[in-house]
């Protein structure tokens, strides 16, 4: 499908992008799913786009994003991801990044460590924000709260200086960058749990160290996270990142939207 001529459709901006293949991959991995373990719960991204209710609650949960990096895919831009986790009790059991194009599975389990095809990762363990290579996305907001947010904090994070920020267009792989080590940190505003619920799970279980923009606890539905090779490193862009305003994953979808849609 990745070499194929696509349908597009448009969700929550122009940028929003969805095709019959992230449909299609959603609908085979929760029936494959389903026939195993028919109490077991979803949360799967293009359910939720066509109008599921998203709620975590203790039951056994697979939060599933099919394509991620769907522009990517559009564009035939190397870089797209599926990415499932599985959480009982609200808490993440494992997750799975499998990059489709590079064909590297990552993967996590609670208390097992995180793998990448097999082999063991670590974080970087850096401390020093100046010797850090940062990566971020700028999401599908296009509103201007959104956008001069995004872009003041790549300004300041450049000014400290970092070495570098990079953005792979898809979350969930970006974030995996950090659990190899091959990037230092990773934030974002406006993304959803099904890009980063797995993802996370591999960066702690790397070693690294993952929690909220505002430098509190990690929570999977407030739509902002850091991920980072240290408790040093995630506190100093804790320090230099503003949010934008976001309904939450779990919040009425009724309630305004990211950015200034929010005012
Ligand atoms: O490709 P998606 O599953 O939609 O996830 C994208 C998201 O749409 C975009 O706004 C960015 O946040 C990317 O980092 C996500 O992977
Ligand atoms: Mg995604
Ligand atoms: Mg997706």
């Amino acid at each position: 499908a990745f070499q194929q001529q696509k349908e597009v459709m448009l969700k929550s901006s122009p940028a929003d992008l969805v095709t019959e293949t992230d449909q299609r991959v959603e609908k085979i991995l929760i029936s494959a799913i389903r026939d195993k373990y028919p109490q077991h719960k979803f949360i799967g991204e293009e359910s939720v786009a066509a109008g599921e209710r998203l709620e975590l609650s203790d039951s056994p949960t697979w939060i599933i994003d099919p394509i991620d990096g769907t522009v990517n895919f559009v564009h035939r831009f190397p870089f797209v991801a599926i990415s499932i986790a599985f959480a009982v009790n609200k808490q993440t059991e494992f997750g799975i990044v499998y990059s489709c194009v590079e064909d590297k599975l990552y993967c996590a389990q609670r208390g097992g460590g995180a793998f990448l095809n097999g082999e063991p990762l670590h974080a970087s363990g850096q401390e020093d924000i100046s010797r850090c290579l940062v990566v971020t996305e700028i999401g599908a907001e296009r509103d201007d709260l959104a956008l001069s947010t995004m872009t003041s904090n790549i300004f300041r994070l450049l000014k400290l200086p970092v070495h570098g920020v990079r953005a792979l267009g898809t979350a969930a792989v970006d974030m995996c960058q950090v659990a190899t080590g091959g990037a230092d940190a990773y934030y974002h505003i406006g993304m959803h749990c099904w890009d980063i619920a797995a993802s996370a799970l591999i960066v702690q279980e790397a070693g690294g160290v993952v929690m909220d923009t505002d430098g509190s606890q990690f929570d999977m539905m407030s739509r902002k996270v850091i991920a980072a090779s240290s408790s040093a490193v995630a506190n100093r862009i804790a320090q230099v990142v503003q949010a934008f305003p976001c309904r939450r994953d779990d919040e009425d979808p009724s309630k305004s939207l990211c950015g200034a849609a929010s005012n």
